[in-house]
């Protein structure tokens, strides 16, 4: 469903809208001049420019298609330019308070913004250290806003100290923290290999999303799904490697695909960074379209608005400009999210029912023909 007159929504409009977003890097979307503020500010000598147009097309360039082979582990090298000057709790509140103006600014009502504590220890911060620092700069940027952020805390896949992360996550889950995650390469580095940090987030009580099916296929998801008993995944693209489409347009889903969906296994979709990555080859062909229209549980995310250049509103006017979504889609993919963010049942229901549909309606009704 578009407009009542047919259009579609503007960027602008779009921006207004009360969004939802449950998958986002707090390392993966600083301001380029913060980062060359604080590299010169602590001495960090190796960025590639310290001019802000420059350092922010630098940062940008490796994710384009073109320049880029399409790999998670390309997309991921960037990564350590923004970690290297977010190693203190000043820097590190600082980069979350602005991440919390930036999505307020962007409309965002409702935030989970993921990093991984283990990467900022290089200057001696504890990781508890590290964590009070992200939630107290987020609760400051996001204070006299709409909106509410709430942190993930995030292992790295390819190191060993996951469960230590889960324990971290569930010793700050009443301060800020709402769940715990895996990133980084997938290949190589399957959900099972953390196991025993799943378990113990299970037996806490606690959530958790899993990257899966970005840069690695079908096994993936089964282990995150039917191993780890992930909450949520992250991306998650590749289940359609287990759905077959004949000519006439009709799908068969096989047994993951079909569980994935029965479950209503939320699937934090984030199309231009899987296009950045290889994981897509275009927003056009993009699994989201199809499992949209099959009604998997799907949301719309930025990943790292950095490296891949978007917000959650430029994200949603791509979708509405690629496959003609308009107002009812939009919200869908919001009360989908909202639906399966990590916060308490009673919260998420007075966010849907207080802030996003009131919002939802509210621009629908208002949003005036073109003349
Ligand atoms: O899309 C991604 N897939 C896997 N790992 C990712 C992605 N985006 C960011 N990361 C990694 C790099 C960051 O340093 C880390 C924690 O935010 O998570
Ligand atoms: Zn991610």
């Amino acid at each position: 469903m578009t407009t009542t007159d047919g259009r579609r929504p503007t960027a602008e409009e779009i921006r207004r809208a009360p969004k939802v977003l449950l998958h986002d890097h707090l390392d993966g979307g600083p301001r380029p001049a913060t980062v060359i503020e604080l590299a010169d500010a602590y001495g960090y000598t190796g960025l590639p420019s310290t001019d802000v147009d420059k350092l922010g097309g630098w940062f940008r360039g490796p994710s384009r298609a073109s320049s880029h082979s399409g790999s998670l582990e390309r997309y991921l090298e960037t990564f350590r330019h923004t970690v290297a000057v977010m190693q203190t709790a000043d820097a590190l509140s600082r980069v979350a308070r602005e991440c919390a103006e930036d999505l307020a600014a962007d409309g965002v009502v409702y935030a989970e913004i993921r990093f991984a504590p283990e990467l900022h220890i290089e200057r001696g911060l504890s990781l508890d250290e590290i964590v009070e620092a992200v939630v107290d700069g987020l609760r400051v940027g996001a204070g006299g806003t709409g909106l509410h952020a709430r942190v993930l805390l995030t292992a790295m896949r390819h190191q060993a100290r996951s469960l230590e992360i889960a324990e971290l996550a569930i010793r700050w889950r009443d301060r800020g923290v709402v769940g715990f995650d895996i990133a980084g390469a997938e290949a190589g580095n399957p959900p099972t290999r953390h196991l025993d940090a799943f378990q113990y987030i299970q037996r806490a009580n606690g959530h958790y999303t899993i990257h899966a099916g970005e840069a690695f296929g079908l096994p993936s998801i089964w282990e995150a799904v039917q191993w780890c008993n992930a909450d949520r995944l992250g991306h998650g693209v590749r289940i359609v490697d287990d759905i077959a489409v004949d000519p006439d347009g009709k799908a068969t889903l096989g047994p993951l695909a079909n569980y994935v969906r029965d479950t209503r296994v939320p699937l934090e979709m984030c199309p231009s960074s899987n296009v950045h990555t290889g994981a897509a080859a275009s927003i056009a062909t993009h699994p989201i379209g199809l499992l949209r229209d099959l009604s998997f549980r799907v949301t719309v995310n930025t990943d790292n608005r950095l490296m891949s250049d978007v917000s959650l509103t430029s994200e949603f006017a791509t979708l509405v400009e690629t496959f003609g979504y308009g107002w009812a889609d939009i919200r869908w993919f919001t009360i989908n999210a909202m639906k399966s963010a990590f916060l308490p049942f009673d919260q998420r229901l007075d966010l849907i029912n207080k802030v996003i549909k009131p919002g939802f309606d509210a621009l629908a009704a208002n949003s005036t023909p073109r003349t």
